[in-house]
């Protein structure tokens, strides 16, 4: 699994945004889909692309390049990840949404699954998971499982901010799952948070708090 924490400055500088105690949600919403957007010019750089012939504008025949091999669902995870969806979705917009839900018990912290609505031909796609938070790991790897239960042997993944402890932990159930994130932080909180993470990302992207 490769583990790519993306440093650049435009994203460092709105996730240091996102970090500010007391931010609004309309900030924190517009802030997630930036840096999402950011995050999928990243995850895309590797798409193989083929030369195709067309007709240019003075009728001449012209080579250019076009994405070439497996087409991509974007694959949100309710709630936080539809906070990232439309900034992934202005660079990738003809994309399929596969949809699936699930929330961290927070007592147990284990991922309650309550819904998935994920595209018929899943097996012919790259899949690129898109949630702010990886903190225990629990609800990414509940995601991949059913997403390679439903046939799909290519997974990526985009996050905000990533725990260490979560990474180590997807990282020994999937080795194959490539994460792209805009931090690895530091590690959980008692209460498996992340710090010094975001707090919340439902909760704030919602207006739930
Ligand atoms: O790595 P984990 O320990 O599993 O935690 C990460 C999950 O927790 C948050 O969702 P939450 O359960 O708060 O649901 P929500 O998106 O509905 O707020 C976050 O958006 C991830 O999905
Ligand atoms: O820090 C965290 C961990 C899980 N979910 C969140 O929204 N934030
Ligand atoms: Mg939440």
């Amino acid at each position: 699994m490769a583990i790519k924490e993306i440093k650049h400055p435009l994203i460092q500088h709105k996730l240091g945004l996102m970090r500010e105690a007391g931010i609004s949600s309309k900030d924190f919403r517009e802030l997630a889909s930036e840096v999402g957007n950011l995050l999928t010019y990243e995850a895309t750089r590797h798409l193989e692309t083929e030369t195709v012939n067309i007709q240019g504008w003075n009728d001449e025949t012209i080579p250019i390049q076009k994405i070439k091999g497996k087409k991509i669902t974007v694959v949100p995870i309710l709630r936080a990840g539809l906070g990232m969806l439309d900034g992934v979705m202005k660079l990738i917009p003809n994309a399929k949404i596969s949809v699936v839900g699930l929330y961290r018990n927070e007592e147990t912290l284990q991922p309650i699954a309550y819904f998935d609505k994920v595209v018929k031909d899943i097996a012919e796609r790259t899949a690129l998971i898109v949630d702010p938070m990886l903190a225990t790991g629990g609800t990414l790897i509940a995601t991949i499982d059913l997403l390679k239960q439903k046939g799909c042997t290519h997974i990526m993944g985009l996050f905000l901010v990533a725990a260490p402890e979560g990474l180590a932990a997807v990282q020994q159930q999937h080795p194959d799952v490539d994460i792209y994130t805009a931090a690895i932080d530091l590690k959980l909180n008692e209460q498996g948070y992340i710090l010094p993470g975001l707090g919340d990302a439902g909760d704030k992207l919602f207006g739930t708090r």
